[in-house]
Protein backbone atom coordinates (compact mmCIF):
# COMPACT_ATOMS: atom_id res chain seq x y z
CA UNK A 1 0.00 0.00 0.00
CA UNK A 2 1.43 3.57 -0.89
CA UNK A 3 0.72 6.81 1.10
CA UNK A 4 -0.92 8.08 -2.35
CA UNK A 5 -4.87 8.31 -2.33
CA UNK A 6 -7.22 8.59 -5.44
CA UNK A 7 -8.97 12.08 -4.97
CA UNK A 8 -10.69 14.18 -7.23
CA UNK A 9 -10.27 17.68 -7.75
CA UNK A 10 -13.70 19.49 -6.93
CA UNK A 11 -13.74 23.17 -7.00
CA UNK A 12 -14.89 25.27 -4.35
CA UNK A 13 -17.35 28.18 -4.92
CA UNK A 14 -16.88 31.66 -2.90
CA UNK A 15 -20.17 30.69 -1.45
CA UNK A 16 -19.79 27.13 -0.66
CA UNK A 17 -21.03 25.76 -3.77
CA UNK A 18 -19.55 23.08 -5.48
CA UNK A 19 -18.39 22.92 -9.23
CA UNK A 20 -18.71 19.46 -11.09
CA UNK A 21 -14.76 17.71 -10.42
CA UNK A 22 -12.24 19.77 -12.67
CA UNK A 23 -10.48 16.32 -14.14
CA UNK A 24 -13.37 13.89 -14.28
CA UNK A 25 -13.73 11.34 -15.11
CA UNK A 26 -10.08 11.11 -14.62
CA UNK A 27 -8.96 10.77 -10.77
CA UNK A 28 -5.49 12.31 -9.65
CA UNK A 29 -3.42 11.18 -6.99
CA UNK A 30 -2.33 12.93 -4.26
CA UNK A 31 -0.44 12.48 -0.82
CA UNK A 32 -2.03 13.86 2.18
CA UNK A 33 0.53 16.26 2.31
CA UNK A 34 -0.85 17.49 -1.14
CA UNK A 35 -4.04 17.68 -0.04
CA UNK A 36 -3.71 19.14 2.77
CA UNK A 37 -2.06 22.01 1.24
CA UNK A 38 -4.76 21.77 -1.82
CA UNK A 39 -7.80 21.86 0.60
CA UNK A 40 -5.46 25.16 2.48
CA UNK A 41 -5.37 27.27 -1.07
CA UNK A 42 -8.92 26.55 -1.58
CA UNK A 43 -9.69 27.74 1.53
CA UNK A 44 -7.94 30.80 1.20
CA UNK A 45 -9.45 31.11 -2.79
CA UNK A 46 -12.94 31.12 -0.51
CA UNK A 47 -12.04 33.37 1.87
CA UNK A 48 -10.76 35.74 -0.58
CA UNK A 49 -13.30 35.45 -2.71
CA UNK A 50 -15.99 36.20 0.12
CA UNK A 51 -13.80 39.68 1.03
CA UNK A 52 -13.72 40.67 -2.20
CA UNK A 53 -17.26 40.43 -2.88
CA UNK A 54 -17.72 42.59 0.36
CA UNK A 55 -15.50 45.23 -0.85
CA UNK A 56 -16.95 45.96 -4.07
CA UNK A 57 -20.33 46.00 -1.75
CA UNK A 58 -18.97 48.33 0.44
CA UNK A 59 -20.69 48.99 3.93
CA UNK A 60 -22.98 48.97 5.36
CA UNK A 61 -24.99 46.25 2.93
CA UNK A 62 -26.67 48.06 0.58
CA UNK A 63 -30.51 46.67 0.49
CA UNK A 64 -30.65 43.72 -1.09
CA UNK A 65 -33.76 42.39 -0.19
CA UNK A 66 -35.45 40.20 -3.31
CA UNK A 67 -38.88 42.06 -2.31
CA UNK A 68 -37.61 45.24 -2.53
CA UNK A 69 -34.49 44.87 -5.27
CA UNK A 70 -37.47 44.84 -8.06
CA UNK A 71 -38.73 48.00 -7.11
CA UNK A 72 -37.19 50.96 -9.19
CA UNK A 73 -34.50 52.68 -6.91
CA UNK A 74 -36.92 55.84 -5.83
CA UNK A 75 -39.74 53.26 -4.66
CA UNK A 76 -37.14 51.32 -2.45
CA UNK A 77 -35.56 54.75 -1.40
CA UNK A 78 -39.08 55.67 -0.45
CA UNK A 79 -39.70 52.37 1.11
CA UNK A 80 -37.34 53.09 3.27
CA UNK A 81 -37.42 56.03 4.47
CA UNK A 82 -41.06 55.16 5.68
CA UNK A 83 -39.43 52.09 7.58
CA UNK A 84 -36.42 54.75 8.46
CA UNK A 85 -37.68 58.15 8.86
CA UNK A 86 -35.72 61.30 9.15
CA UNK A 87 -34.64 61.92 13.00
CA UNK A 88 -35.09 65.43 11.96
CA UNK A 89 -38.67 65.06 11.41
CA UNK A 90 -39.33 62.53 14.05
CA UNK A 91 -37.83 65.03 16.67
CA UNK A 92 -40.69 65.59 18.72
CA UNK A 93 -41.47 62.20 19.41
CA UNK A 94 -37.65 61.27 20.24
CA UNK A 95 -37.47 64.16 22.95
CA UNK A 96 -41.31 62.84 24.07
CA UNK A 97 -39.65 59.69 24.41
CA UNK A 98 -37.30 60.92 27.03
CA UNK A 99 -39.93 62.49 29.28
CA UNK A 100 -38.30 61.47 32.68
CA UNK A 101 -35.62 60.40 31.12
CA UNK A 102 -31.94 61.55 30.81
CA UNK A 103 -30.57 61.54 27.17
CA UNK A 104 -27.23 60.34 26.65
CA UNK A 105 -25.25 60.77 23.55
CA UNK A 106 -23.33 58.42 21.85
CA UNK A 107 -21.88 59.75 18.61
CA UNK A 108 -19.65 57.76 16.23
CA UNK A 109 -16.65 59.62 14.23
CA UNK A 110 -15.76 59.11 10.76
CA UNK A 111 -18.93 59.71 8.27
CA UNK A 112 -21.00 61.12 11.37
CA UNK A 113 -18.95 64.32 12.53
CA UNK A 114 -16.53 64.43 10.40
CA UNK A 115 -17.35 63.88 6.42
CA UNK A 116 -15.50 61.02 4.60
CA UNK A 117 -12.21 62.25 3.47
CA UNK A 118 -9.34 60.50 1.17
CA UNK A 119 -6.94 60.78 3.26
CA UNK A 120 -7.78 59.66 6.59
CA UNK A 121 -5.14 61.63 8.51
CA UNK A 122 -7.19 64.87 7.57
CA UNK A 123 -10.46 64.05 8.40
CA UNK A 124 -10.73 67.40 10.65
CA UNK A 125 -14.03 67.89 12.43
CA UNK A 126 -15.57 71.27 11.21
CA UNK A 127 -16.00 73.98 14.06
CA UNK A 128 -19.39 74.20 13.96
CA UNK A 129 -19.28 70.29 14.61
CA UNK A 130 -17.08 71.15 17.37
CA UNK A 131 -19.41 73.99 18.83
CA UNK A 132 -22.62 71.60 18.69
CA UNK A 133 -20.90 68.34 20.23
CA UNK A 134 -19.56 70.85 22.88
CA UNK A 135 -22.69 72.36 23.77
CA UNK A 136 -24.68 69.04 23.57
CA UNK A 137 -22.05 67.41 26.23
CA UNK A 138 -22.85 70.39 28.85
CA UNK A 139 -26.70 69.14 28.71
CA UNK A 140 -26.10 64.97 27.85
CA UNK A 141 -23.60 62.84 29.00
CA UNK A 142 -21.76 62.31 25.67
CA UNK A 143 -19.44 59.72 24.11
CA UNK A 144 -17.58 59.12 21.08
CA UNK A 145 -17.49 55.51 19.99
CA UNK A 146 -14.63 55.21 17.12
CA UNK A 147 -12.88 52.55 15.20
CA UNK A 148 -9.93 54.54 15.62
CA UNK A 149 -7.15 55.20 17.79
CA UNK A 150 -8.54 57.17 21.45
CA UNK A 151 -5.70 59.85 20.98
CA UNK A 152 -6.27 60.34 17.33
CA UNK A 153 -10.20 60.90 17.84
CA UNK A 154 -9.47 63.24 20.93
CA UNK A 155 -7.16 64.90 18.63
CA UNK A 156 -9.50 65.95 16.30
CA UNK A 157 -12.64 66.55 18.40
CA UNK A 158 -10.36 68.06 21.51
CA UNK A 159 -12.84 68.79 24.06
CA UNK A 160 -13.02 67.54 27.28
CA UNK A 161 -15.72 66.53 29.42
CA UNK A 162 -16.90 63.51 27.22
CA UNK A 163 -16.33 59.65 27.44
CA UNK A 164 -13.94 58.31 24.24
CA UNK A 165 -14.06 54.72 23.53
CA UNK A 166 -11.31 53.93 20.86
CA UNK A 167 -10.33 50.97 19.03
CA UNK A 168 -14.21 50.29 18.38
CA UNK A 169 -14.57 50.25 22.20
CA UNK A 170 -11.65 48.29 23.13
CA UNK A 171 -10.10 51.38 24.84
CA UNK A 172 -12.16 53.53 26.76
CA UNK A 173 -11.32 56.51 29.10
CA UNK A 174 -13.96 59.01 30.84
CA UNK A 175 -14.20 62.67 31.33
CA UNK A 176 -11.21 64.64 31.79
CA UNK A 177 -11.01 67.90 33.71
CA UNK A 178 -9.47 69.95 31.00
CA UNK A 179 -7.99 69.40 27.73
CA UNK A 180 -4.48 68.78 28.80
CA UNK A 181 -5.18 66.30 31.14
CA UNK A 182 -6.82 63.69 28.14
CA UNK A 183 -3.34 62.64 27.05
CA UNK A 184 -1.93 62.01 30.81
CA UNK A 185 -0.90 58.21 29.78
CA UNK A 186 -3.38 56.06 31.50
CA UNK A 187 -4.87 58.04 34.11
CA UNK A 188 -8.82 58.33 33.75
CA UNK A 189 -8.88 54.90 31.76
CA UNK A 190 -12.19 52.67 32.36
CA UNK A 191 -11.71 49.72 30.60
CA UNK A 192 -9.08 47.77 28.00
CA UNK A 193 -10.45 44.62 27.61
CA UNK A 194 -7.89 43.56 24.89
CA UNK A 195 -4.46 44.97 26.58
CA UNK A 196 -2.82 41.48 25.62
CA UNK A 197 -3.65 42.24 22.06
CA UNK A 198 -1.02 44.96 22.39
CA UNK A 199 2.35 43.51 21.01
CA UNK A 200 0.18 41.36 18.23
CA UNK A 201 -1.33 44.42 16.96
CA UNK A 202 1.79 46.02 16.75
CA UNK A 203 3.56 43.18 14.56
CA UNK A 204 0.37 42.62 12.55
CA UNK A 205 0.44 46.35 11.48
CA UNK A 206 4.84 46.23 11.20
CA UNK A 207 3.68 43.43 8.54
CA UNK A 208 0.46 45.16 6.90
CA UNK A 209 2.84 48.21 5.79
CA UNK A 210 5.89 45.72 4.12
CA UNK A 211 3.30 43.49 2.58
CA UNK A 212 1.09 46.63 0.94
CA UNK A 213 3.72 48.98 0.47
CA UNK A 214 3.98 48.38 -3.32
CA UNK A 215 0.33 48.80 -3.55
CA UNK A 216 -0.25 52.52 -4.93
CA UNK A 217 -3.23 54.24 -3.01
CA UNK A 218 -3.02 51.70 0.09
CA UNK A 219 -2.74 53.20 3.32
CA UNK A 220 -2.58 51.09 6.60
CA UNK A 221 -3.73 52.90 10.17
CA UNK A 222 -2.73 51.72 13.33
CA UNK A 223 -5.61 51.94 15.71
CA UNK A 224 -3.73 50.66 18.83
CA UNK A 225 -6.16 47.60 19.68
CA UNK A 226 -6.80 47.12 15.71
CA UNK A 227 -5.35 48.18 12.64
CA UNK A 228 -7.54 49.70 9.07
CA UNK A 229 -6.14 48.90 5.75
CA UNK A 230 -7.65 51.60 3.66
CA UNK A 231 -8.24 51.28 -0.21
CA UNK A 232 -10.24 54.10 -0.81
CA UNK A 233 -7.76 55.38 -2.86
CA UNK A 234 -6.60 52.28 -4.13
CA UNK A 235 -7.59 50.97 -7.88
CA UNK A 236 -10.13 48.54 -8.34
CA UNK A 237 -8.14 46.15 -9.93
CA UNK A 238 -5.43 45.91 -7.18
CA UNK A 239 -8.53 45.08 -4.63
CA UNK A 240 -8.10 41.27 -4.80
CA UNK A 241 -4.53 41.82 -4.26
CA UNK A 242 -4.79 43.57 -0.95
CA UNK A 243 -7.79 41.50 -0.19
CA UNK A 244 -4.94 38.65 -0.62
CA UNK A 245 -2.49 40.05 0.82
CA UNK A 246 -4.15 41.10 4.04
CA UNK A 247 -5.35 37.54 4.31
CA UNK A 248 -1.72 36.38 4.01
CA UNK A 249 -0.95 38.18 6.94
CA UNK A 250 -3.84 37.19 9.23
CA UNK A 251 -3.56 33.71 8.30
CA UNK A 252 -0.79 33.52 11.20
CA UNK A 253 -2.61 35.23 13.48
CA UNK A 254 -5.71 32.85 14.63
CA UNK A 255 -6.40 35.32 17.19
CA UNK A 256 -7.57 38.26 14.84
CA UNK A 257 -10.35 38.66 13.04
CA UNK A 258 -10.96 40.72 9.74
CA UNK A 259 -14.21 42.95 9.68
CA UNK A 260 -15.14 46.00 7.24
CA UNK A 261 -15.89 49.85 7.06
CA UNK A 262 -16.11 52.26 4.56
CA UNK A 263 -13.18 51.38 1.83
CA UNK A 264 -11.36 49.78 4.88
CA UNK A 265 -10.09 46.51 6.13
CA UNK A 266 -10.02 45.90 9.92
CA UNK A 267 -8.20 43.37 11.71
CA UNK A 268 -8.92 43.16 15.37
CA UNK A 269 -8.59 40.60 18.15
CA UNK A 270 -11.51 37.83 18.23
CA UNK A 271 -12.61 39.07 21.76
CA UNK A 272 -16.26 39.26 21.91
CA UNK A 273 -16.23 43.24 22.59
CA UNK A 274 -17.48 45.97 20.09
CA UNK A 275 -19.29 49.14 20.15
CA UNK A 276 -22.46 47.87 21.27
CA UNK A 277 -20.53 46.42 24.49
CA UNK A 278 -19.16 49.52 25.03
CA UNK A 279 -21.93 51.24 24.58
CA UNK A 280 -23.30 48.90 27.26
CA UNK A 281 -19.74 49.22 29.49
CA UNK A 282 -20.94 53.34 29.01
CA UNK A 283 -24.38 53.55 29.96
CA UNK A 284 -23.69 51.60 33.33
CA UNK A 285 -20.57 53.85 33.98
CA UNK A 286 -22.97 56.54 33.95
CA UNK A 287 -24.60 54.59 36.28
CA UNK A 288 -28.10 53.86 34.11
CA UNK A 289 -28.68 50.49 35.15
CA UNK A 290 -32.19 51.27 35.58
CA UNK A 291 -33.66 51.58 31.86
CA UNK A 292 -36.23 53.39 33.00
CA UNK A 293 -33.98 56.42 33.98
CA UNK A 294 -32.21 56.86 30.38
CA UNK A 295 -33.11 57.20 26.69
CA UNK A 296 -29.65 56.12 24.65
CA UNK A 297 -29.04 58.26 21.25
CA UNK A 298 -26.98 56.46 19.09
CA UNK A 299 -25.46 58.24 15.88
CA UNK A 300 -23.12 55.93 13.28
CA UNK A 301 -23.08 55.45 9.65
CA UNK A 302 -21.40 52.61 9.28
CA UNK A 303 -20.98 48.64 9.73
CA UNK A 304 -19.34 48.44 13.00
CA UNK A 305 -22.20 50.92 14.42
CA UNK A 306 -24.40 48.13 13.85
CA UNK A 307 -23.67 46.22 16.68
CA UNK A 308 -24.51 49.12 18.95
CA UNK A 309 -28.08 49.90 16.99
CA UNK A 310 -28.66 45.98 17.74
CA UNK A 311 -27.78 46.26 21.56
CA UNK A 312 -30.49 49.41 21.43
CA UNK A 313 -32.91 47.89 19.48
CA UNK A 314 -32.93 44.40 21.54
CA UNK A 315 -32.80 45.91 24.94
CA UNK A 316 -35.82 48.74 23.62
CA UNK A 317 -34.01 50.81 24.57
CA UNK A 318 -33.65 54.27 23.07
CA UNK A 319 -32.95 54.83 19.44
CA UNK A 320 -30.26 54.61 16.54
CA UNK A 321 -29.66 56.60 13.87
CA UNK A 322 -28.11 56.15 10.56
CA UNK A 323 -26.67 58.54 9.21
CA UNK A 324 -26.73 57.74 5.13
CA UNK A 325 -28.29 58.97 1.84
CA UNK A 326 -28.71 55.88 0.35
CA UNK A 327 -30.98 52.75 1.66
CA UNK A 328 -29.00 50.33 3.88
CA UNK A 329 -29.52 47.16 5.91
CA UNK A 330 -29.83 48.59 9.34
CA UNK A 331 -30.74 47.93 13.19
CA UNK A 332 -30.91 51.44 13.24
CA UNK A 333 -34.72 52.98 13.88
CA UNK A 334 -34.11 56.68 12.71
CA UNK A 335 -31.81 58.23 9.34
CA UNK A 336 -29.87 61.33 8.81
CA UNK A 337 -28.49 62.07 5.67
CA UNK A 338 -25.28 63.25 6.43
CA UNK A 339 -22.96 64.84 9.13
CA UNK A 340 -24.55 68.26 8.33
CA UNK A 341 -27.56 66.85 9.61
CA UNK A 342 -26.22 65.48 12.73
CA UNK A 343 -24.87 68.78 13.31
CA UNK A 344 -28.43 70.34 12.71
CA UNK A 345 -30.01 67.49 15.04
CA UNK A 346 -28.07 68.07 17.49
CA UNK A 347 -28.40 72.07 17.63
CA UNK A 348 -32.27 71.00 17.60
CA UNK A 349 -31.29 69.00 21.08
CA UNK A 350 -29.78 71.43 22.58
CA UNK A 351 -32.45 74.42 21.67
CA UNK A 352 -35.05 71.99 22.93
CA UNK A 353 -33.25 71.23 26.31
CA UNK A 354 -32.64 75.09 27.02
CA UNK A 355 -36.10 75.95 26.02
CA UNK A 356 -37.58 72.69 28.59
CA UNK A 357 -35.50 74.21 31.36
CA UNK A 358 -36.74 77.79 31.17
CA UNK A 359 -40.09 76.94 30.91
CA UNK A 360 -42.19 76.40 34.32
CA UNK A 361 -43.90 72.76 34.58
CA UNK A 362 -47.65 73.64 35.49
CA UNK A 363 -49.91 71.41 37.03
O1 LIG B 1 -15.82 54.17 13.87
P1 LIG B 1 -15.43 55.32 13.00
O2 LIG B 1 -15.15 56.58 13.77
O3 LIG B 1 -16.41 55.56 11.89
O4 LIG B 1 -14.05 54.87 12.35
C1 LIG B 1 -14.05 53.89 11.32
C2 LIG B 1 -12.84 54.10 10.46
O5 LIG B 1 -12.86 55.49 10.13
C3 LIG B 1 -11.75 56.01 9.41
O6 LIG B 1 -11.84 55.56 8.06
C4 LIG B 1 -12.95 56.08 7.36
O7 LIG B 1 -12.85 57.50 7.27
C5 LIG B 1 -11.69 57.98 6.49
C6 LIG B 1 -11.66 59.50 6.59
O8 LIG B 1 -12.85 60.06 6.14
C7 LIG B 1 -11.81 57.44 5.07
O9 LIG B 1 -10.68 57.87 4.31
C8 LIG B 1 -11.88 55.92 5.08
O10 LIG B 1 -12.09 55.42 3.78
C9 LIG B 1 -13.04 55.45 5.99
O11 LIG B 1 -13.04 54.04 6.13
C10 LIG B 1 -10.45 55.62 10.05
O12 LIG B 1 -9.38 56.06 9.27
C11 LIG B 1 -10.37 54.14 10.33
O13 LIG B 1 -9.19 53.83 11.01
C12 LIG B 1 -11.56 53.76 11.19
O14 LIG B 1 -11.52 52.38 11.51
Amino acid sequence: MTNQQNVVVVDVKPHGGVKPPLSSPVAKSFSPQDLKLLLIKKRFETENAWVLDSMRASSPTRISNPTTTSLPETDVKSSWIVHHPSALNMFEQIVTASKGKQIAMFLDYDGTLSPIVEDPDRAFMPREMRAAVRDVARFFPTAILTGRCRDKVYSFVKLSGLYYAGSHGMDIKGPSKSCKDNNNGKQGVLFQPASEFLPMIDEVYKALVEKTKSIPGAKVENNKFCVSVHYRCVDEKSWATIAEQVRSVLNHYPKLKLTQGRKVLEIRPTIKWDKGRALEFLLEALGYNNPNDVLPIYIGDDRTDEDAFKVLRDRGLGFGILVSKIPKETNASYSLQEPSEVKEFLRRLVEWKKLSLQTPIIG
